[in-house]
């Protein structure tokens, strides 16, 4: 017999987690389908257990070349076991503050299982234990992610490779480790692990890593990694993969040269892939692209009226706080009448390398692209009295001006603190403050954002 809810939520991501709570305390009898964990990838495989542990590789880092500062550590040992126990201890925490919430709301049923629509706005859910059990509801809201994509190279199904979610699991240091791919999770976990002590290649299919950045915040990124022995090897693609008695054997092809190297682990970073296999959307009519992310309005509203996608899945951005902000559009449109958009919205976001990526609005390749009249600001970091007292002057500041109107269009602050930074332009941004007015403005003394003073008086004629 199929259950009759008012709304079901598929998925307890940075979304859906919020949205099933405000759903069901509005009065609306709720159901949200999980299949593993409440919290979603951003609690427990993402964001926190991974800044967690880069926080551990810092201390590594720092403790060992704080000579210049006057400061010896001798004997830094890194210690995996329990940099992966804090992290589990976290991820843990954070899981049962979520449960215990969720327990605690009325109207709310959570189900732990697998959901796939199985008509329009038919569900059907096979619990953990096998049973299933058929559902239904007028407005369904699907928040499932996305998992590793794992790449067409011939031989990958005889080793034993890593994702991003099994390196959170492992228990040792790799001696040598391969990381395929130079997006987000390749070089946050790339450096991490140099840090930790394993030999770390990272190897990139295109001509230079982040081709979403431009290409001067990627060279100044090359330069960082490989300053502290990470081997970058850009134009590159693995053939094939084949185990060895010493470890796995990589055919790496660069232009026509072809070489074979071998390694103690592999970790695949090649992008990641929406869950939406399993839950078969074109069972409700749901329309998806070509790739299978489910295509939405400006209102996150599906082809089919009353049934919403949210966060990773729908494609786009990959973001804990674009997913988390979905939820605000939907519940304020559909709770309080609210009119937001998508469209509406600034993105900013940072890769947690050391120093951080903060990043928000356009970039320069984009205003080229779009033809628009800008200025370009730099700065480097060794001009930033923050930066030198605190010893660390790695990095740039950017910033991309309207031309006539002197508003900031996009950012990118490669520093210490660059995420935090970046915020204070994504502000200006939001308030359409210009850049003579940033230049202009006074902030306290000694910070990093005080150097946005600097940047902008480059653009003095
Ligand atoms: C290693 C890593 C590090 C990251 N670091 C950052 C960071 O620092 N900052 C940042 O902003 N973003 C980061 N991200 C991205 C961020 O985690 C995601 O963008 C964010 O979690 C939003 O995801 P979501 O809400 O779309 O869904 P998710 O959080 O992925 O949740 C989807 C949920 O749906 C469940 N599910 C899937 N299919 C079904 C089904 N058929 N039935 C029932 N349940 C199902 C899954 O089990 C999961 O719990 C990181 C990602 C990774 C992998
Ligand atoms: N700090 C953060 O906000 C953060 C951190 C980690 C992950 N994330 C999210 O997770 C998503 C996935 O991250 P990701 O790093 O896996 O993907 P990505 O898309 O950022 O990068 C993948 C990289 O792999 C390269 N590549 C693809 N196939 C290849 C191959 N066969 N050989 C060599 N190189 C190859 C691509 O050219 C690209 O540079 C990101 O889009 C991001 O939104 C965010």
């Amino acid at each position: 017999m199929t259950k009759k809810y008012d709304a079901i939520v598929i998925g307890s991501g940075q979304a859906g987690t919020p949205l099933c709570k405000k759903l069901a305390e509005a009065g609306l009898k709720t159901a949200l389908i999980e299949k593993r964990w409440v919290g979603g990838t951003c609690v427990n495989d993402g964001c926190s257990p991974t800044k967690a542990m880069v926080a551990s590789a810092k201390a590594a880092w720092g403790a060992r070349q704080s000579g210049h500062l006057g400061i010896f550590a001798a004997g830094v040992t890194v210690d995996i076991q329990k940099v992966i126990e804090r992290q589990k201890e976290i991820v843990l925490r954070m899981r049962s503050n979520v449960e215990e919430s969720m327990a605690e709301t009325k109207n709310l049923d959570v189900l732990y299982g697998e959901a796939a629509f199985c008509g329009v706005k038919q569900i059907e859910v096979t619990f953990t234990d096998g049973k299933k059990q058929l559902l239904s509801a007028e407005k369904i809201f699907v928040n499932t992610g996305l998992k590793p994509k794992i790449p067409d190279i011939p031989g990958i199904g005889d080793i034993e490779y890593l994702t991003s979610t099994s390196l959170l699991d492992l228990k040792e240091i790799p001696e040598k480790l391969l990381v395929v791919g130079s997006g987000y999770i390749g070089l946050e976990f790339g450096q991490m692990y140099q840090r930790f002590g394993s030999a770390v290649t990272i190897i990139e299919g295109s001509e230079r890593i982040m081709l979403r950045e431009d290409t001067d915040i990627a060279e100044e990124m090359t330069k960082i990694l490989t300053d502290e022995g990470l081997d970058i090897q850009i134009n590159t693609k693995v053939v094939s993969f084949a185990n060895s008695k010493d470890g796995i054997v990589a055919r790496l092809k660069s232009g026509t040269k072809v070489s074979e190297r071998t390694y103690t682990h592999v970790l695949l970073a090649t992008g990641r892939v929406p869950n939406t296999a399993v839950l078969k959307p074109e069972a409700s009519e749901i329309k998806t692209d070509e790739k299978g992310f489910i295509i939405v309005n400006d209102q996150l509203e599906t082809s089919v009226k009353g049934v919403y996608a949210l966060g990773d899945v729908k494609g786009g951005p990959a973001f804990t706080h674009v997913s988390y902000d979905d939820y605000r559009i939907v519940a304020g449109n559909l709770l309080h009448n609210a009119h937001r958009k998508t469209s509406d919205r600034i993105l900013p976001y940072c890769m947690f390398t050391d120093p951080q990526l903060g990043r928000v609005g356009i970039t320069q390749q984009e205003a080229e692209k779009q033809k628009l009249k800008v200025k370009i600001a730099t700065l480097p970091n060794s001009w930033v009295a923050r930066s030198i007292e605190t010893g660390d002057t790695r990095g740039m500041m950017k910033a991309i001006v309207d031309k006539e109107t002197g508003k900031i269009l996009g950012a990118a602050v490669l520093s210490n603190e660059g995420g935090e930074v970046i915020a204070v332009l994504q502000m200006a941004m939001l308030g359409g403050i210009t850049w003579e007015q940033l230049r202009d403005s006074m902030f306290a003394h000694p910070t990093y954002s005080e150097s946005l003073n600097n940047l902008f008086m480059n653009l003095d004629e």
